[in-house]
Order: structure tokens, then C-alpha cells, then sequence
């Protein structure tokens, strides 16, 4: 699988305060990679150095073998973003929604393309025509995904994306990532739920203030084991 992701000695510091440390990091497509670390671990500072919302302060990040800068749209377009609470407009439908954070990236979709990217999103049909303001927070997450796939992102930066949902919305959620990852899209979610990220991720990484301190492969490792390494770690 080819390389999508890639941090070298990746650093941010802020003053005298580092808030990443010499990150390096190699995710391939296909790949969930679940970062998991204590609140000012660096897990959002990791994503929007990747997003090219920060400037590094040493080091890079790479995505698809192009380095990410600040002020260079050549990565943007390879990349979205679902923050943990995605912020729609909620007198819209979702629909109404996808169709207009899809055109303001530069893409226009006939309604029956629309309701294909909310269905794949978990969408079921009978909502995409009612206004946001009645959804849940799981089927706002769901518009989200929806707006990453109609923007041909190869890669879904997610951030916190089970916070606050039931563990039916987190297993379906769960399925579509799985899903997603299946057909060949690369996810990289900030988590603090540990049993999800074994549920969902390919590899999992800690973190302690501003440095990666393991990655593993889910393949091996029980939730409690991981729960263990996580304790041992933070
Ligand atoms: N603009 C800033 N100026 C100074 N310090 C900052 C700034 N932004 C973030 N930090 C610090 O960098 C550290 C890493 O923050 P970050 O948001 O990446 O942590 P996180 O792992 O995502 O935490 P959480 O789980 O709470 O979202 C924190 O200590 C934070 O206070």
C-alpha cells in the first residue's frame, strides 16, 4: 500500500513550550490511525500541522509526498476534516447541506450523486431532506463524512468523532470508517475512546506530552491490553 501520510521530525513549539516533539510517522492507504493521549497531549496539534492550519516549527509533514505548508492550497485538496462538533447550517437539510459545502469546494452534484454520498455516509434517506437543527449529533457527523467524500478527499482527519455519541451510533460509526478505509481512504482520528480505536483502528499510537511514545497494530491487542499500555504510558 502506498504511503499517504508521512510526519519527519515533525515539531511545533510554542514560546518555550513544545507542543510536538520530533513526530515521525509513516500511515499508508487504507490504514485507521487512532492517536489516543491525555487532554495537551498534541493530538490536534498533530492534525493541524497535517492540515496545514499550523506552521511547523521544524520538521514536516507530508501527504501523498507533498509537504504541507500553510500558505500552499497543494494539499488541501487531498485532505478533510471532521471536527468534533461539525458545524453546519441548521435551518438547511442535509442535502441542502452536502450541496453547499460540496459546490464551496469547487464541486457540483446532481441530488441523486447527493443522496448517494449521505447514504454511503450512513445517512438513511428518509432524514437527508429534513432540516439539520432536528438532527442528532451522530447524524450531523454523518453530513460531515458525506461533505469529506463529495470533496474526493483521500484522507479524513477526524477529531474526536465518538465524543458524546451512544454505542450504536459509535458501532455504526464504526462500520462506515471501516467502510471507508476498505475502499481505499486513509483515516487519521484523534480519540480518547480506547475502545473504539481497537475496534476501528488499523494502529494505534500514544502520545505523552507532545511525543509518540508507541504505535501498535491493533492486530495483536485486546482493548484491556491497550487500556493497560495507555495507563503505563500517560
Ligand atoms: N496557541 C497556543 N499557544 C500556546 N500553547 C498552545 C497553543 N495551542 C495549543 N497549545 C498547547 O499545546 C499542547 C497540545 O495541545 P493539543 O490541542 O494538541 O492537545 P490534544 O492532545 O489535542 O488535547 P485534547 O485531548 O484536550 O484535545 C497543549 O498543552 C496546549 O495548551
Amino acid at each position: 500500500m502506498s504511503v499517504v501520510l508521512e510526519a519527519v521530525g515533525l515539531t511545533k513549539e510554542y514560546q518555550q513550550y513544545t507542543a510536538l516533539r520530533q513526530l515521525s510517522l509513516t500511515i499508508h492507504a487504507g490504514e485507521v490511525f487512532c492517536l489516543l493521549g491525555q487532554n495537551g497531549a498534541g493530538k490536534t496539534t498533530t492534525i493541524n500541522l497535517f492540515l496545514g492550519f499550523l506552521e511547523a516549527s521544524g520538521g514536516k509533514a507530508l501527504i501523498k509526498g507533498v509537504e504541507v505548508r500553510p500558505d500552499d492550497n497543494a494539499t488541501k485538496n487531498m485532505v478533510a476534516y471532521i471536527p468534533e462538533v461539525v458545524q453546519l447550517y441548521g435551518n438547511l437539510s442535509g442535502m441542502e447541506n452536502l450541496d453547499f459545502f460540496s459546490r464551496l469546494a469547487g464541486f457540483s452534484y446532481a441530488g441523486e450523486a447527493l443522496a448517494a454520498f449521505l447514504l454511503k455516509a450512513g445517512l438513511q434517506a428518509e432524514a437527508h431532506n429534513k432540516r439539520l437543527s432536528t438532527y442528532s449529533k451522530g447524524m450531523r457527523q454523518k453530513v460531515g463524512i458525506a461533505i469529506a467524500l463529495s470533496k474526493n478527499a483521500d484522507v479524513i482527519f477526524m477529531d474526536e468523532p465518538t465524543s458524546g455519541l451512544d454505542p450504536k451510533t459509535t458501532a455504526e460509526f464504526t462500520t462506515i470508517c471501516k467502510e471507508l478505509a476498505a475502499d481505499g481512504k486513509t483515516i487519521f482520528m484523534a480519540t480518547h475512546d480506547i475502545f473504539n480505536a481497537v475496534n476501528v483502528g488499523s494502529r494505534i499510537g500514544i502520545m505523552k506530552q507532545g511525543t509518540l511514545v508507541h504505535t501498535v497494530s491493533t492486530s495483536g491487542i485486546s482493548a484491556s491490553e491497550l487500556q493497560q499500555l495507555y495507563l503505563e504510558t500517560i
